[in-house]
């Protein structure tokens, strides 16, 4: 593919961004991408909105894999795009997924331009941002017949200058949960207060007393994060809500620190229910395990990185980011690395705007990082 044709298709992505298990317009495009490309000995198989592509190579003696995540978020673009702005309302690819997406057929069409030796094997998979395609993926058994000996990913970084690649060795991102919380109280009039129940005061105190669970309840030499993104209650100023809904994402570094945090937001959601006389639900939506990236494939694509002329390397810190790439994993040797995309806005912000002369360089670092593997 041209630089021209990848600018092209990174901007079609980018005004189709789809959520989770709803990318049917995003499964359409990457199929159509393909077509032209493909071959008799290529196999393409579906699973709900994911595409799943496999090469066999010519002699081949093993199975290289790319996965990408393909879905988009519920976030209101404001990068000031005008040219390519997002035109699904409410929704933007926020997380880079567009580029991934692109990468990944940009390397796929070299390979379909020059057979490769081994076979390849990509992964466009559904619903990164929840509720996890990865899991379910794997337990349908989606790639047994082609299953890779080895798997790899990556992920744009907004605060790394372009053509900067990034990662380590071991745990890169942290294990995750998402929180759901239905608070139900008593709605009455708001001169009355002492006749109701009012769940916004209640889910106001939740909210303040769950950020002391990291404070307070985690091991300060392990780490992390109580998030709380959403907080809903009422419906008019003077009536007293009856309901209150409080939606967050947990992270930690070990799974010991994720139990002992669930277990004092369960603890605190029993406090609040007898202080505000209320009844709490939680529901922890979906779970990601850590990416933990295998050691010697790490270190061996660090010293390939570090030789290639064309990207800068740098090590990475562990992130408190969450990715279910850590399912592919935790049963394939592999690993993810950040690509510097130079955004002044992170990941998740409306306003990120990334620069797309990293796509070129991602896939040529990719093309000439599996074609090397395949010659070892
Ligand atoms: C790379 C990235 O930003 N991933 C997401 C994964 C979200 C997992 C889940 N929906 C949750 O919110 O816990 C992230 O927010 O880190």
């Amino acid at each position: 593919m041209t630089s021209e044709e990848l600018l092209n298709l990174r901007r079609q992505f980018h005004q189709i961004p789809e959520i989770g298990f709803q990318e049917t317009k995003t499964q359409q495009l990457i199929l159509d991408v393909l077509e032209p490309m493909i071959h008799e000995y290529w196999s393409i198989k579906l699973w709900r909105t994911g595409v799943i592509v496999y090469i066999k190579g010519s002699d081949p003696s093993q199975t290289l894999a790319y996965r990408t995540d393909i879905d988009g978020l519920p976030i209101e673009e404001r990068s000031g795009i005008q040219e390519f702005v997002s035109k699904h309302s409410g929704m933007m690819h926020a997380c880079g997924h567009d580029f991934h997406m692109t990468i990944a057929l940009g390397v796929l069409s070299h390979f379909s331009a020059h057979r490769p030796t081994d076979n390849v094997l990509f992964v466009f998979q559904p619903a990164e941002e929840g509720p996890g395609g990865a899991k379910p993926m794997l337990e349908e058994g989606v790639l047994k017949e082609w299953w890779p000996d080895q798997i790899v990913a990556l992920h744009i970084a907004p605060e790394l200058p372009v053509g900067t690649v990034s990662t380590r060795e071991g745990l890169l991102f942290a294990n995750t949960s998402e929180l759901f919380i239905d608070l139900k109280g008593k709605g009455g009039h708001a001169a009355y207060p002492h006749t109701a129940r009012d769940m916004v005061v209640a889910a106001s105190h939740f909210v303040t007393q769950l950020q002391t669970i990291v404070a307070r309840n985690v091991n300060p030499l392990d780490a992390g994060v109580v998030t709380i993104g959403v907080i809903q209650g009422g419906t008019k100023q003077n009536i007293i809500a009856e309901s209150a809904r409080v939606e967050g994402t947990i992270r930690s570094l070990s799974i010991e620190s994720m139990t002992e945090i669930k277990r004092r937001i369960e603890a605190m959601a029993k406090g609040i229910e007898a202080s505000f006389e209320c009844e709490l639900t939680i529901d922890y939506g979906s779970n990601y395990c850590q990416v933990a990236n295998h050691s010697e494939l790490t270190q061996e694509y660090m010293t390939f990185a570090k030789r290639d002329a064309d990207v800068a390397f740098v090590e990475a810190p562990a992130a408190m980011t969450g990715e279910d790439f850590g399912y592919f994993l935790e049963q394939i040797p592999g690993f993810m690395f950040w690509l510097g995309v130079d955004s002044p806005y992170g990941l998740h912000d409306a306003r990120l705007n990334p620069n797309e002369d990293a796509i070129e360089k991602a896939v040529t670092h990719l093309t000439s990082y599996f074609t090397w593997k395949m010659k070892k």
